[in-house]
């Protein structure tokens, strides 16, 4: 099945379970920023990350600065967000307990 981009409805629904996560329009997915205690914390969950996105085979758009790490989720196959977006945004949030 391929995969499509979300109508309004699916993402009011979706964001409405992902409290720390908001709409970027402009790239069509979802942002959230994690702040750790230092470096060490910040690449270490992105670490985690990495496996769950290989996993999976979606990979998220992000930058990390010292402790900070800013990332979006965006499907390239849909040109938008889709559902891969929710499910790895939702792992991402129980990795962090
Ligand atoms: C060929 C490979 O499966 C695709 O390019 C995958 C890899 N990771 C991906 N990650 C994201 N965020 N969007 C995609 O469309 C995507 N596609």
């Amino acid at each position: 099945m391929t995969i499509r981009r979300l109508n309004e409805a699916e993402r009011a629904l979706a964001l409405a379970d992902l409290p720390g996560w908001s709409a970027d329009a402009e790239r069509d997915g979802i942002r959230r920023r994690f702040v750790f205690a230092d470096f060490i914390e910040a690449f270490g969950f992105m670490t985690k990350v990495a496996l769950l996105a290989e996993k999976s085979d979606h990979h998220p758009e992000w930058t990390n600065v010292w402790n900070r790490v800013d990332m979006l989720l965006t499907t390239h196959d849909a040109g938008g967000l889709s559902q891969r977006d929710i499910a790895l945004a939702a792992e991402i949030d129980a990795l962090l307990g």
